[in-house]
């Protein structure tokens, strides 16, 4: 079935592309959008990952409907929310929003959402939101500045890459790794296979690992 069908991911973030290309999914198209992320009043971490997941996906719709390609197309959009308690932690875009998060993150335990949405060639919405708990060590003031200065944390939500420097800073995951890189492998992959997208059909091509 899916080899009439095109795969478009809702995302300029290039550990997306990544995650699926680690589960042997190349997207044939990547559409970035640009929604407003900014927070409702009050809204819980996990509702605001669905939402701009689903926002996402819906922008890519949009445009490949206008190229006539809405119709051969399984769209996926994914957004990563870093909260501690219900306290959202921004995209961090400046040295002082990264180190605010790092501070806050020092020592403690924190969350992860990512929202999954996949939007069908038929037009059906099928959304997720995956969760994952990390604690972090506490951090001293030199790794802290080490850390800022290595610049690994610019546009990462809660100031770090788990992928990178910060995997030191973890002393306990529980739940799912891919989900806080960007995008939960088994979740996404369990929404494509569901709706007949045939995730399985390059794991035996030979350039693999
Ligand atoms: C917590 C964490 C986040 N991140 C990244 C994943 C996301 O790219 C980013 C969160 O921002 P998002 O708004 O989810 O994604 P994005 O703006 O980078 O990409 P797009 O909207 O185009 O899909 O933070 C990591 O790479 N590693 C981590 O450990």
């Amino acid at each position: 079935m899916s080899a009439t069908y095109r795969l478009v991911l809702a995302s300029g973030s290039p550990r997306r592309v990544e995650l699926l290309q680690q589960a042997g999914i190349e997207p044939d198209r990547l559409i970035p959008t640009d929604i407003d992320e900014t927070p409702l009043r009050a809204e819980h971490p996990r509702s605001l990952a669905k939402r701009l997941s689903h926002g996402k996906a819906e922008r890519a719709f949009a445009r490949l409907k206008k190229d006539n390609e809405a119709e051969t197309s399984f769209i996926l959009g994914a957004d990563t929310v870093v909260s501690v308690g219900r306290r959202i932690l921004p995209k961090a875009e400046t040295r002082e929003d990264a180190a605010n998060c790092l501070r806050l993150l020092s020592g403690r335990a924190h969350r992860v959402y990512t929202g999954v949405c996949l939007i069908t060639p038929s037009g059906k919405v099928r959304q997720k939101v995956v969760e994952t708990r990390v604690r972090f060590k506490r951090l001293s003031s030199e790794e802290l500045n080490l850390y800022l200065e290595a610049g690994e944390w610019r546009g990462k939500a809660g100031g770090y890459a788990i992928q990178g420097l910060a995997g030191c800073f973890v002393v306990r995951l529980a739940g799912s790794y891919t989900n806080v890189v960007g995008l939960p492998l088994y979740e996404t992959l369990g929404l494509l296979t569901a709706d007949g997208y045939k995730v399985h059909q390059n794991w035996l091509s030979p350039d693999r690992v």
